[in-house]
C-alpha cells in the first residue's frame, strides 16, 4: 500500500515533549515573527510586477492573494494548535495523509524556501545597487543582474531578435553579484549559529512598518483618481486574467507567516497564541499592502507595457528589460512597471528622494533577515526529515564546534545563491509560490481527513466552517496555481519527480516510520 505509512500523531507530540524547548514566545512576539517573515521583496519588489500584470486592478490581485493566504492560513491554525511542533506542513501531513505525500510536501517546502530565499536576495541586491547610486557610487551593471545572460539563451534557442531583446542584450548584466554576496553571508551566519533573537526581529519589523507608513502617509495625498480608471489609463487594462496572474505572483508578498507555526514549540500556550499570531500577523501586513498599493497606484499609475501583439510583455523577462531601457532612454519617466525597487522609485518621481532613499535603506537591512528566516525554515524542514530517516542522515550531521547543520545549510546556500545569480526576481518568486500553494493545499486536505478520522482529539484551535473555508483554501490555492506563468506551473511537476524518484529509491526503505521504529 501506498498510502498506509502514517506517523501517529501521539508519537509526534511524544518526540517534541521530550525534547522540550523552552517555551518563552507569547502571541505579541509570535505576531512579530509573523510579521517579520511576510514583509519583504513581495511589497517592496514585486508592485511593480503585479502592476505589469494587471495594472491598477493589481488591487485586486492584493485582495485575492490575501483571501488566500487567510483561509489557508485559518487552516494552518488548525494543525498547528493541535499538533505545535516544528516542522510545519511537513509534519502535519506525515501525522494525517501519510509518509509519501508527507514526503511530497517536504520536498515541495524544499523548493519554496530555497528559491525563495534567493528572490528575497535579488530584492535585496536591486535595493543595495540602488542605495549605491543614491549615494553616487555606480555599481556596474553588468554583474547587478542577469538580463543580457538571458536574451542571450533566448537568442540562441533560435527566439526571434526583437529590437527589445537586442537592447536587453546590449544593456543588461550577466550575473547577481550583490544577490550572491548577501546569501553567501547569510549562509555563513547560519552555519556559525546565528539565530535571529525575538528583539532583532522586533526591531526590524518597526523598521519595515515605519518604512512603509512613510511610504503611505506620503502618496495618499498626492493620489490621482485618473490613475485608477479613466480613458487611457483602463482599471483592468489585462481583463481579469491578469488580475489573477498577478495574484498569483504576488501571493509571494504575503507567505511566510508560517513562520508562526514553526516556533509552537517555543510559544506559552500554543493552543491560544499560535493562531493569534498567524492571524493577526496576516491581517496586518493585508492591510498594509492594500494601502501601499493605492498609493504607488495613485501617485504615478500602474499601466503595464504592451508587446507587438498588444499582450502585457512578461515582468522579468529579457523583452520587458529591453523595453524599460528604451522607454527610459526616450526620455520618459521610468514607469512604475519597470522599477526594480518599486517604492523607492515612487518616492523619488513624487518628489520625496530623501524619504525614498530611507526607504531603500530600511529594505536593505530588513530584507536579511527574510532571507535567513526562510533558509533557516529550510534546514529545519529538511532536518526533520533527515530525523525521520527519509534523508540520509549525513546530510542532516551536525558541526562539531558550532553544532549546526552545516552540510544542509552550505547545500541550501550553494542551490540559493545560484538561483539568485542567473534569475530575476519575479521568476524566482513564481517558482517559489508553486511550492507553496502545494503545501498550503495538502494543509487544507489534512485539515479536513482529520476531522473525519479523528473527530475526538482536543482543537483547541477549531478552524470555522472548516468544510467550507477548507475548500477554499484548496479551489484558491489550485486557481492561483494554474494563474501562474507556464514555467512556473511546470517547475512542479518536475521537481516532484526528482522528489519521487529519490523516495523510491531511497527513503522508502531508510524510513523510520517504515522500518517500525517510532
Ligand atoms: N515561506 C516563504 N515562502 N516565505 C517567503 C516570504 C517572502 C516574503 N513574504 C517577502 O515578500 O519577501
Amino acid at each position: 500500500m501506498l498510502f498506509d505509512r502514517v506517523k501517529p500523531l501521539d508519537a509526534i507530540l511524544l518526540t517534541a515533549e521530550k525534547k522540550g524547548l523552552h517555551r518563552s514566545l507569547g502571541a505579541f512576539q509570535l505576531t512579530m515573527l509573523g510579521i517579520g517573515g511576510v514583509i519583504g521583496t513581495g511589497i517592496f519588489v514585486l508592485t511593480s510586477e503585479a502592476a505589469q500584470k494587471a495594472g491598477p486592478g493589481m488591487l485586486l490581485s492584493f485582495c485575492v492573494a490575501g483571501f488566500v493566504c487567510a483561509v489557508a492560513a485559518l487552516c494552518y491554525a488548525e494543525l498547528a494548535s493541535m499538533v505545535p511542533v516544528s516542522g510545519s506542513a511537513y509534519t502535519y501531513t506525515y501525522a494525517v495523509v501519510g509518509e509519501l505525500l508527507a514526503w511530497m510536501v517536504g520536498w515541495a517546502l524544499i523548493l519554496e524556501y530555497a528559491v525563495g530565499a534567493s528572490a528575497v536576495a535579488v530584492g535585496w541586491s536591486n535595493h543595495a545597487v540602488g542605495l549605491l547610486k543614491g549615494l553616487g557610487v555606480a555599481f556596474p551593471n553588468a554583474i547587478s543582474n542577469a538580463d543580457a545572460l538571458n536574451a542571450k539563451v533566448l537568442l540562441s534557442f533560435g527566439t526571434a531578435p526583437t529590437p527589445d531583446l537586442l537592447t536587453a542584450l546590449n544593456t543588461g548584466g550577466w550575473i547577481n553579484i550583490p544577490a550572491v554576496v548577501i546569501t553567501g553571508v547569510i549562509t555563513w551566519l547560519l552555519i556559525i549559529g546565528t539565530t535571529e533573537s525575538a528583539r532583532v526581529n522586533a526591531i526590524l519589523v518597526a523598521i519595515k512598518i515605519l518604512a512603509l507608513t512613510a511610504f503611505v502617509a506620503l502618496t495618499l495625498p498626492v493620489l490621482n483618481s485618473d490613475h485608477f480608471n479613466s480613458l487611457s489609463e483602463p482599471f483592468l487594462p489585462t481583463g481579469t486574467s491578469g488580475v489573477f496572474g498577478a495574484a498569483a505572483s504576488i501571493f509571494f508578498a504575503y507567505v511566510g507567516f508560517d513562520a508562526v507555526s514553526t516556533a509552537a514549540e517555543e510559544t506559552k500556550n500554543p493552543q491560544r497564541n499560535v493562531p493569534i499570531g498567524l492571524i493577526a500577523s496576516l491581517s496586518i501586513c493585508t492591510v498594509f499592502y492594500l494601502l501601499v498599493a493605492s498609493g504607488a497606484i495613485g501617485a504615478i499609475g500602474a499601466q503595464p507595457l504592451l508587446g507587438a501583439n498588444g499582450l502585457s510583455l512578461a515582468p522579468g523577462s529579457a523583452e520587458m528589460a529591453g523595453r524599460c531601457v528604451s522607454v527610459v532612454a526616450k526620455g520618459a519617466i521610468e514607469p512604475l512597471v519597470c522599477s526594480k525597487e518599486a517604492l523607492v522609485h515612487v518616492l523619488d518621481v513624487i518628489g520625496h528622494p530623501g524619504v525614498g532613499r530611507l526607504v531603500g535603506l530600511a529594505a536593505v537591512i530588513a530584507l536579511p533577515s527574510v532571507v535567513l528566516i526562510m533558509m533557516f525554515g529550510q534546514t529545519r524542514v529538511f532536518f526533520t526529515m533527515a530525523r525521520d530517516g527519509l534523508l540520509p542522515d549525513r546530510l542532516a550531521s551536525v558541526h562539531s564546534r558550532y553544532r549546526t547543520p552545516h552540510v544542509v545549510t552550505l547545500v541550501t546556500g550553494l542551490g540559493a545563491a545560484v538561483a539568485a545569480a542567473f534569475l530575476p526576481v519575479g521568476k524566482l518568486a513564481d517558482y517559489s509560490n508553486s511550492g507553496t500553494l502545494f503545501a498550503f493545499m495538502m494543509v487544507a486536505i489534512s485539515v479536513m481527513v482529520l476531522r473525519k478520522t479523528d473527530p475526538d482529539r482536543k482543537r483547541p484551535f477549531r478552524t470555522p466552517a472548516v468544510w467550507l473555508i477548507g475548500a477554499l483554501t484548496i479551489v484558491g490555492c489550485f486557481y492561483l496555481y494554474i494563474s501562474l506563468p507556464l514555467t512556473a506551473i511546470l517547475v512542479l511537476p518536475g521537481w516532484g519527480i526528482l522528489g519521487l524518484i529519490i523516495y523510491f529509491f531511497y527513503s522508502r526503505a531508510h524510513s523510520h516510520v517504515g522500518r517500525g521504529i517510532v
